[in-house]
């Protein structure tokens, strides 16, 4: 059963239209990423659909008793407030210690419940994020750049956890990131987003479809364009990214079958 769907989602933020027109559905255990350039609504579209994000028009519809976990972006803690590992776990809701010690050893941070967010390494404050959200044993998880800040061996063993946490939990994960070998080797879909749905697929299929490289004119540049096209370019057919969020998804027959 699909765990979430959203409908023709259209979101306006200070009078302009963020998101229009984006449909996109998650089935159970699926790794799904979102790419797109920055400013395109990646961190609006997770907001929408974990339902903070109010909508101007379009639908969201969850299986009953869903289960989200969310790790954002960024964490703003005030310089001044103590807040340990234990207490930040326990907000907005207590859990017993023992859940709490099991979920923090489960992220290689056993032990660590009295210390201070505050004094937390990148890595470290990434993995408390992923406890906190796991903690809600949640059917889906939602990451939203969960890397950023990271050194390379720092990114490769989170990801590395989170491949592991959705064989063990069983849950879905659906993420934005920019992390080119994620995209690649670690999703089961790529949507690719720029306000509004312009590709999707699977990355082996994504990168290999000639209507992608055509597209995106990938060229010798290989898979990387896949990361690094910035929707800037003009080309001959019917798929505009400048028209931007009022655009129509991309017709891509072969990668747009997932
Ligand atoms: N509260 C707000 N009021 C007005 N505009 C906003 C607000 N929040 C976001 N925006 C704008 O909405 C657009 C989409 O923002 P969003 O954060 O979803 O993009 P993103 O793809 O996640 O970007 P990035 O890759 O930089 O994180 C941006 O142009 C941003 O400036």
């Amino acid at each position: 059963m699909t765990l979430i769907e959203a409908r023709d989602l259209t979101v306006r933020l200070g009078g302009a239209t963020v998101l229009e027109g984006v449909d996109l559905a998650l089935e159970p255990g699926e790794i799904v990423t979102i790419v797109g350039p920055n400013g395109s609504g990646k961190s609006t579209l997770l907001r929408a659909l974990l339902g903070i994000q109010p909508l101007a028009s379009g639908r969201v519809t969850r299986k009953p008793g869903l289960r989200l976990g969310y790790v954002p972006q960024r964490l703003h803690i005030d310089a001044g407030l103590p807040l340990t590992v234990r207490r930040f776990l326990s907000l907005p809701r207590r859990h017993g210690a023992a859940d709490t010690a099991a979920v923090l050893a489960r992220v290689s941070m056993a032990g660590m419940e009295e210390r201070q967010m505050l004094g937390l390494s990148g890595g470290q404050l990434q993995r408390v994020l992923l406890a906190r959200a796991l903690l809600a044993r949640p059917d889906i998880l939602v990451l939203d750049e969960p890397t950023q800040g990271l050194d390379q061996p720092g990114e490769a063993a989170f990801y590395e956890l989170i491949e592991e946490v959705r064989a063990e939990f069983g849950c879905a994960i659906l993420m934005v990131s920019h992390d080119l070998h994620v995209v690649m080797s670690a999703s089961d879909r790529v949507i690719c987003l720029n306000g509004h749905v312009c590709c999707q697929g699977t990355p082996h299929v994504v990168s290999n479809a000639p209507e992608y490289r055509a597209l995106f004119g990938l060229g010798t540049r290989g898979t990387l364009a896949l990361y690094q096209h910035d929707h800037d370019h003009h080309h001959d057919h019917d798929h505009d990214h400048d028209r931007g969020p009022a655009a129509a998804p991309a017709k891509m027959s072969e990668a747009d079958h997932v």
